[in-house]
């Protein structure tokens, strides 16, 4: 299972000081919306040129002009680009196509969608990599629900992600779960030792791992 690190709403030397408190621990890393909407493509590039072998995940968040949102992310070194699970069918082929010039890949995020007929249509539109998402609004209301993993029921063949508030205490009612990919951020961003909790929470998903 993969661990992925979300930085989101921190500036541009915190993110560099979490990374190298937390790189033994985590698999990717991912640079959050807000991150860069504040420094750019700029802070992707550095980020990638700085951890060349950590896949790097832009959450871009696209809805809207896929392709050239998908070009920004791939062109500034990610290896992983987001685009949001309501856009426009021809938004999601549109970052998938260029994805495959580019052999990347594109993380289509479930944020708000409730019908799991969208996940078919996803499917066959050839998206492979979904992330179940409980958004930092949604988590003022309480923590991430088990209803949540009604929309992959019986889905196969994709790869699943999930991201919303997880953190020491939640991250072990998931391990049970089809997940490939858990997406952590505040819990391991606001930590008072940083390094600490990554590194707690990534040996509770490996020895869940070594005993399953
Ligand atoms: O995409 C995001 C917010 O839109 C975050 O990356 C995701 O929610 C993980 O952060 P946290 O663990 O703090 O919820």
């Amino acid at each position: 299972m993969n661990f992925q690190l979300a930085l989101d709403r921190l500036t541009r030397d915190r993110c560099f000081q979490l990374l190298k408190e937390t790189e033994a621990s985590i698999d990717w890393i991912e640079v959050g919306t807000g991150v860069i909407k504040e420094y750019g493509m700029t802070i992707v590039r550095d980020i990638k040129t700085a951890y060349p072998e950590k896949i790097l995940v832009a959450d871009m968040k696209t809805c809207d002009a896929g392709q050239h949102e998908a070009i920004q992310a791939f062109e500034a070194g990610a290896d992983i680009t987001t685009v949001m699970a309501f856009s426009a069918d021809r938004t999601i082929t549109a970052t998938l196509e260029v994805a495959k010039d580019y052999g990347k890949r594109v993380m289509v995020d479930l944020l708000g969608v409730t019908d799991p007929s969208r996940l078919i249509e996803l499917q066959n539109l050839g998206v492979d990599l979904i992330s179940l998402h409980y958004g930092k609004d949604m988590q003022l209301e309480g923590e991430m629900k088990e209803n949540l993993f009604t929309l992959i029921d019986g889905l196969e063949g994709m790869e699943v992600a999930i991201a919303g508030g997880i953190n020491q205490h939640s991250l072990s009612g998931l391990l049970g779960k089809r997940l490939d990919t858990i997406i952590i951020g505040s819990a391991i961003t606001a930590a008072d030792n940083p390094g600490q909790t990554a590194n707690d929470m990534k040996k509770v998903v490996k020895q869940y791992e070594v005993d399953h």
